[in-house]
């Protein structure tokens, strides 16, 4: 079954996408996410330029062939970029495979393992009220899981915390990246301050927990702001909270960085929604300094790398976590979901629902209910891509924020 189209298509309905689209010859496609958040254009150039090419004329059933050809082939391996253009491609020769087949993809993987993979929302306030009525609307739309993030006294704009309590639409959540404009493309600046960070969030887990009980899974995402000395306080002094996971605690290229935190506190770990590589975890796992692996199919290289990435996982008893943010497309979305329903390790799935626009653009089948996400029975990866309503929402530039020091220095965002 030669391939005979490759076309990338960007659209903005609400935020950026970049989609693969694969045509064989006897006329079914397959699609891809190959979003990245705020260099969007970089990977539809790697698509466009250099890889549709290669793929015209090929077999669209070889999927690993076609991986390694894409991956050693260009000499030059790994990278957000490139990693993300390869995920597109193998997520569009997954869905080609299971609608040659009539299968859903997770029946190709070796089948259901579960009924449904339970889903973390994102609660957040910008004090500990709006945050308390955030998990109480979580809790209300069905979420059995919540992510908990919280202004800060003294500073203005906090990783994670929606803008308003009204957020996007009828939405409660937090979409980081902001648009624009194209006359003047510039980041927003925000400033951070670890010191009153660390000083806050045991208060904040406190009242969370006095409301809402021991039961709930609580999650926080520290999102790479901490050296490892800070990051083992936190875990320490969230302790008594009992946290599902800390995320990003701190930067994820220094591995030996978890070592340290790992030395100091029980609370679980999660990392890894930068990372585009097993080869980013091979101590992580190794050393088991790790509980959950938070890569993306749209950033690792898709369905086949996140695959083994995860079996490597297995076998050191670490589970998925998969990251979900609006930047992972409907397309990426529903590949994660096939592959936690067939995977024996997951763990939980992040979620955050896509804007109505996005949902005109992207046709999906996956479902939520009472709080589990299921990637539905359509055959392949279930998501379809209606072209004239994504002409109707062209690109925008959109950066996701820098952080500065309140000396003005950069640090991590
Ligand atoms: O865990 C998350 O969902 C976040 O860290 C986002 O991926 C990040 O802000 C980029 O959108
Ligand atoms: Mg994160």
């Amino acid at each position: 079954m030669k391939i005979t189209a490759a076309d990338v298509v960007v659209t903005s309905p609400g935020r950026n996408f970049v989609t693969l689209r694969i045509t064989t010859e006897d006329g079914l496609t397959g699609l891809g996410d190959a979003t990245l958040n705020g260099r969007e254009l970089a990977v539809e150039a790697y698509l466009r330029e250099h890889v549709a090419p290669l793929l015209l004329g090929r077999d669209a059933h070889a999927v690993e062939d076609t991986w390694q050809y894409l991956y050693r082939g260009a000499y030059w391996r790994r990278g957000p970029v490139t990693m993300a253009a390869v995920a597109a491609v193998d997520m569009a020769l997954w869905d080609i495979k299971g609608k040659a087949a009539g299968m859903p993809v997770y029946q190709l993987l070796g089948g259901a393992c579960r009924t449904g993979a339970l889903a973390y929302g994102h609660a957040s306030g910008r004090d500990i009220p709006e945050l308390l009525d955030s998990v109480r609307e979580h809790l209300a739309d069905g979420f059995r899981a919540v992510r908990i993030q919280s202004g800060i006294p003294g500073l203005d704009s906090v990783y994670g915390v929606a803008a308003s309590a009204a957020g996007d639409g009828d939405r409660y959540d937090y979409e980081p990246a902001r648009r624009t404009g194209a006359a003047h493309p510039r980041p927003t600046e925000e400033t951070w301050d670890t010191r009153a960070y660390l000083r806050h969030m045991p208060t904040v887990f406190e009242a969370v927990r006095h409301t809402f009980g021991p039961e709930l899974p609580l999650l926080h995402d520290g999102h790479h702001r901490m050296t490892p000395i800070q990051a083992a306080r936190l875990g320490k002094d969230l302790e008594p909270y009992d946290l599902f996971w800390l995320e990003d605690a701190t930067p994820g290229e220094d591995q030996g960085a978890l070592r340290l935190i790992r030395e100091h506190t029980t609370t679980p770990l999660a990392i890894g929604e930068v990372f585009n590589s097993v080869h980013d975890y091979t101590t992580l796992l190794q050393e088991r300094l790790i509980d959950y692996v938070r890569s993306a199919v749209t950033h690792t290289g898709g369905i086949t790398a996140v695959r083994k990435l995860l079996d490597m996982a297995a076998v050191y008893g670490i589970k998925s976590g998969m990251h979900g943010p609006t930047d992972i497309s409907p397309v990426g979305m529903a590949a994660a979901l096939h592959l936690d329903l067939a995977v024996h390790n997951f763990g939980i799935q992040e979620y955050m629902r896509h804007a109505p626009d996005t949902l005109e653009v992207f046709r999906t089948s996956y479902r939520f209910e009472d709080g589990l996400l299921h990637p539905g029975e359509a055959p392949g990866l279930g998501v379809e891509l209606d072209d004239g309503a994504a002409a109707r929402f062209p690109y925008e530039p959109a950066y996701l924020p820098v952080n500065r020091l309140s000396d003005g220095t950069v640090h991590d965002w």
